[in-house]
């Protein structure tokens, strides 16, 4: 081999390398010498074992070779969403890579999404949690990270007939509506100065998302830190880890993942158990005849959960636990991040600025937005849904897992592997979205787009039996929350703030660069 490709090579490997050190921390320093110590061992002693697997999957979709032991690992760079569209453009509509000992394979068209996701559904079902999501989620037992299996099904049964109904959302109204206007209060307060947007929404979704679900109230100080702890959570569970790839150094624990994340556990748990005894207390004293008006009238998601627990589909206290965590984390980070790139594709894109504020101003007048307003916003929704295809949040959904090895493609996926439908590939491709880059709202505009996952070339919210159950509440809010932004205030970009839409992939893809603005009277 010539000197210079293998200098080319070298630097690609130091270069792609970083993808590994996202998440900065002490360990990392001495987790990578001890890593880059090991996989030269290791590099020798199993590359007998690594060639036999590779002859052995002679079906498997066509892809990129990698190194002995960690695969085409060190090759992948940051953004693993555009990484995987750009391979798929060398590759096909589908492929794979071994990343450490596993088999992972991407599926980027239409055809083959619908294969995975429609006529094989019940076979992809199954998750295959990292390890960082099995302990934020106590051993991968909520709804998100369950295997398909009763258990499973019982979950979302609950969560979509109790929490996520038309009746109980109905129910809540009030509660949205109370939260909407202390955040607009709170934003006429800031006038003039520049505003964090994300933490505008975040705070508002968390306090709708912790009334519904155990009825918080204002004076309550665990909100204090909560964003921190919920970004560090969807942080680490976007972040790569060595121990998910190379399992048998998952006991080393070589990039402190695990640990970190069973910090910000540790952290919630202590929050649930204090509000879950709370609760139970009040309970009792409601059996020894004291009358509790504030139960009687409503019963929030931990009630609901707290009075099944003897029924026979019962859940256990960390079911409930991991429950309420599943659902907080749902509902505060992809919402708040999808309001934050509204806005700023509604800043960069005055056109548009314009044409919502008309719409505004014809539906709602000089009037408060109220959610009856909503469905009467035809354009505000098309700009959602525009935004939601440049910048799906999860743009590789959350990864599925074979229970069987199964074909698709002419390609045989084993069981086991790794399954990711790219929506965000489908989302960019020309095929599907002629000039896939505008920001073209028109497009949503006269035509039936909904989020339910029927139309194959937009998949914000998944797809099959394991698509977002959240999408009516996630729905409502994202508009609730924007109209309620745009109708009430002027949201100017600060001096010298440059044009930035980069992105930064993680379980929740997020603008680089937080989104600030100042809101000035309308
Ligand atoms: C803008 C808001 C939201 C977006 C964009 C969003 C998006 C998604 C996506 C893409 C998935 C993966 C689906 C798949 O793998 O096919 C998902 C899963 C899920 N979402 Fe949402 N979501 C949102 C809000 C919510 C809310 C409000 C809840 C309320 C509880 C929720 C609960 C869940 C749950 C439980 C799952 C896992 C479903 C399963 O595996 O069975 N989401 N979401």
């Amino acid at each position: 081999m010539k000197p210079d490709s293998i200098d080319n090579i070298y630097l690609t490997m130091i270069n792609y390398w970083s993808w590994w050190w996202e998440v900065d921390n002490e360990r990392d320093e001495l987790a990578r010498t001890i890593l880059t110590l090991l996989v030269l061992v290791l590099v020798l002693l199993l590359f007998k074992w690594t060639t036999s697997f590779t002859r052995n999957a002679t079906n498997a979709p066509p892809g990129p070779y990698g190194l002995p032991v960690v695969g085409y690992l060190p090759f992948l760079g940051h953004n693993l969403h555009e990484r995987f569209t750009e391979m798929a453009h060398k590759y096909g509509p589908i492929f794979s890579l071994r990343l450490g000992s596993k088999l992972h394979v991407v599926v980027n068209s239409i055809d083959l999404a619908k294969v995975v996701a429609r006529e094989l559904d019940q076979t992809f079902a199954n998750r295959s949690p990292p390890i960082t999501a099995r302990t934020i989620s106590y051993g991968a037992i909520d709804v998100a990270w369950s295997n398909n299996n009763a258990h499973w099904r019982n979950m979302r049964k609950l969560l979509v007939s109790q929490v996520l109904s038309n009746a109980n959302l109905d129910a809540c109204q009030g509660l949205r509506t109370n939260e909407v206007r202390k955040a607009i209060s709170n934003v006429y307060a800031k006038m003039g100065t520049p505003v964090d947007i994300n933490e505008i929404a975040f705070d508002t979704e968390l306090k709708v998302a912790t009334s519904m679900l155990w009825g918080c109230s204002d004076s309550d100080d665990y909100f204090h830190d909560f964003r921190e702890v919920e970004f560090k959570i969807v942080e680490l569970l976007g972040a790569p880890n060595i121990s998910d790839f190379i399992p048998m150094l998952s006991w080393f624990d070589l990039q402190g993942r695990k640990r970190e994340m069973q910090k910000q556990k540790d952290h919630l748990d202590r929050i649930f158990d204090s509000i879950i005894e709370e609760r139970i207390e009040r309970n009792s004293r409601k059996m020894e005849g004291e009358v509790d008006e504030d139960l009687i009238l409503k019963k929030d998601f931990l009630q609901i959960m707290l009075e099944l627990k003897d029924a026979p589909t019962s859940f256990d206290i960390i079911q409930i636990k991991a429950l309420l965590s599943m659902i907080l984390s749902a509902t505060t980070d992809t919402a708040s991040t999808m309001v934050e790139w509204v806005m700023a594709e509604i800043l960069y894109n005055p056109n548009v600025k314009k044409k919502i504020q008309d719409e505004l101003t014809e539906v709602i007048g000089m009037d408060v937005v109220q959610e009856s307003h909503l469905p009467k916003l035809k354009y505000l929704d098309a700009v959602v849904k525009e935004t939601f295809r440049l910048h799906p949040p999860l743009p590789l959904l959350i990864h599925r897992c074979p229970d069987e090895s199964c074909m698709v493609g002419g390609y045989t996926i084993p069981n086991g592997s790794i399954v990711y439908i790219n929506v965000w590939a489908i989302h960019h491709d020309p095929k599907n979205w002629p000039d896939p880059l505008e920001f073209r709202p028109d497009r949503f505009l006269n035509s039936n787009w909904d989020y339910k996952g029927n139309n194959f070339k937009f998949l914000p919210f998944g797809v099959g039996r394991r698509i977002c159950p959240g999408v009516p509440l996630g729905e409502k809010m994202l508009m609730y929350i924007l109209a309620s932004l745009l109708h009430s205030f002027e949201w100017i970009l600060p001096a010298h703030e440059e044009f930035d839409l980069s992105d930064k992939f993680g379980i929740v893809t997020k603008k680089r660069k937080p989104l600030v603005a100042i809101p000035f009277q309308r």
